[in-house]
């Protein structure tokens, strides 16, 4: 078990690495305490698997180091780091039954094979894989040779981290909830550093308690799901973690007044101050975002609102999300549930206390400017 620091680490695939686009890891500083359970997420090709070889030794950073408990291990061999890594796809020994299977990586450490039945039988057991424990693994179904897969990692109690890269791929849809949840089980029970690699924001959210979004080769954000969705710390984070993403206004201040486009914003005068500090220290890239949960839709105008062309209104069970465009830009909107109906022309109040204000595409409070 160890805490895994990530210092000045950079990776490229390239030789010579002529810019920022050539390298798959872009500077970073991480550190993933001992006992989390984290994911790592984001779209593909932003680096994630790239970082996961690197912290499980696969592969050797260009540039930086990775600590374990402060030791540099940048030239340890996978089976020197004690990591155990779960792949898309089962690797697994198709002759082998089950249990020689899941005792393969205790055997191969010389274990006594006193201590090696109890584990298996253990594990067997979490991952409800006892009643095929004498079978060929060549026999198994796709499920089932992934719960094989994952037993290998996690019948070792001498391991670092384990470390899962889309592991539920290939997993019926309905057992995915099922096995996440049985992840969490397990590492609540076995204090195991856990480092889960996903696309898909509802599997992170369900199984760690922290996640770290990457983005072109950087993790832009390490938070809580409520810190990710309540203060996205970098537009991508908006975008990509919510159902839909945040809404972004490019806007900048002119004669008096936060303009998006032609439209005035009617906005508190503590933001209006934000956006001005921004524009005097001459930057050009200023954004408000704003979820789809927090935009009031109004009939009539109301205080602070302003008219907007309603496109669409989409009825999705519990809510309706509304589809509008204001200065040509199309946004979404969430409706409560027994919402009054909405015409083609609508007035839309942005909740001021849910606005948020990005320079250079990343957050600054507002008042902290
Ligand atoms: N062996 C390699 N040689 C050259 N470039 C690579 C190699 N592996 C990955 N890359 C590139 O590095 C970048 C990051 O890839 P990586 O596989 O780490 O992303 P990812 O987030 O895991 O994506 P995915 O979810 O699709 O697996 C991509 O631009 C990819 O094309």
């Amino acid at each position: 078990m160890a805490e895994i620091t990530l210092k000045g680490l950079a990776h490229s695939y390239e030789k010579t690495p002529k810019g920022a686009a050539d390298y798959a890891i872009r500077q970073m500083d991480h550190v993933w305490h001992q006992g989390g359970a984290y994911a790592l997420l984001g779209p593909s090709g932003c680096g994630k698997s790239t970082l996961l070889n690197i912290i499980s030794g696969l592969l050797e950073p260009s540039e930086g180091d990775v600590l374990f408990d402060g030791h540099r291990v940048n030239e340890l061999p996978p089976e020197e780091r004690n990591i155990a890594q779960v792949f898309q796809f089962p690797v697994i020994y198709d002759t082998m039954t089950v249990f020689d299977n899941l005792a393969f990586p205790l055997r191969n450490m010389n274990t006594p094979e006193y201590r090696v039945k109890p584990k298996v039988l253990e594990v067997a057991d979490i991952l409800e894989l006892t009643p095929l424990l004498d079978r060929k693994a060549k026999n198994l179904t796709a499920d089932e040779k992934q719960k094989v897969s994952m037993g290998r990692g996690l019948v070792r109690d001498d391991v670092t981290a384990i470390l899962f890269d889309e592991p539920l791929t290939v997993i019926d849809p309905q057992l995915k909830w099922k096995l996440r949840r049985k992840l969490k089980e397990i590492h609540e029970r076995f204090n195991i550093t856990m480092i889960y690699v996903t696309h898909d924001q509802l599997e992170a959210s369900t199984f760690a308690d922290k996640i770290a979004v990457m983005y072109e080769g950087q993790v832009v954000q390490f938070g809580t799901p409520r810190e990710l969705f309540e203060r996205p710390a970098h537009t991508f984070v908006g975008y990509f973690i919510g159902s839909p993403g945040m809404n972004f206004m490019a806007v900048e201040y002119r004669d008096g007044q936060v303009m998006f486009g032609t439209q005035p914003l009617p906005i508190s005068e503590q933001m209006k101050h934000a956006v001005t500090s921004a524009a005097n220290a001459s930057s050009s890239n200023i954004k408000l975002g704003i979820r789809p949960e927090f935009i009031a839709i109004a009939t009539s105008p109301t205080a602070n609102s302003v008219p907007i062309s309603v496109t669409s209104v989409q009825d999705l069970g519990t809510y309706s999300l509304l589809t509008f465009k204001l200065n040509e830009q199309t946004f979404k909107a969430r409706l409560p549930e027994g919402h009054q109906p909405v015409g083609e022309t609508a007035f839309a109040h942005f909740d001021d206390a849910h606005l948020a204000l990005y320079i250079d595409e990343y957050l600054v409070e507002a008042g902290n400017e």
